[in-house]
């Protein structure tokens, strides 16, 4: 993929606040966070924090390896709830939608929101907050470092 979308954690910081305001007027009383990790625990982490929730559950789904996609695959398997009725569930983005679909089936009853999402996958969340073109791979601020950026103009180091 040649274009990038690079995430900043203020801006993570500000998309997951957002998401949380749309979820509060939503006033629902969520019995738990479920984070589809890995990528989903840092934003169920701040959504945790933003609305008081304290119980927060576990699935870890293997759907990619670097930008390589394969079959969905559970690691690790949820145990606070069945079907995740009342249960928020949080994953960072949904890009193709195989993630979310399979998920979906595990815990039907759950309210599933993802931060990022992309054209293909969006049908299949309940809520996002920014959508991103489906030809960009999102990079997040736990997979980047600070290093130096070459100046735009090639005169400019002369
Ligand atoms: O909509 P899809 O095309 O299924 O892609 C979205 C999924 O891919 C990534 O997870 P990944 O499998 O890379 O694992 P990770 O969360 O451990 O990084 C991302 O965190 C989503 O869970
Ligand atoms: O870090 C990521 N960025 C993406 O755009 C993406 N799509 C699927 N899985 C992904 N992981
Ligand atoms: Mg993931």
């Amino acid at each position: 993929m040649n274009n990038k979308y690079m995430v900043s954690w203020d801006q993570l910081h500000r998309d997951c606040r957002s998401l949380c305001r749309h979820l509060i007027n939503l006033e629902h009383e969520w019995q738990g966070i479920i984070a589809i990790t890995r990528g989903g625990m840092i934003p169920a982490g701040i959504i945790a924090r933003e609305l008081g929730i304290r119980i927060v559950d576990t699935i870890s789904v293997r759907t990619y390896s670097h930008q390589t996609i394969s079959e969905p695959q559970v690691l690790n398997d949820v145990t606070a709830t069945q079907n995740g009725a009342g249960y928020l569930l949080i994953d960072d983005l949904v890009d193709t939608g195989k993630t979310a679909q399979f998920v979906r089936e595990r815990l039907p009853q759950a309210y599933f929101a993802t931060v990022y999402a992309k054209p293909e996958g969006k049908p299949l969340v309940d809520a996002f907050i920014t959508e991103v073109p489906q030809d960009t791979w999102i990079f997040f601020p736990w997979d980047l470092d600070l290093d130096y950026a070459k100046p735009i103009s090639k005169h400019a180091d002369e």
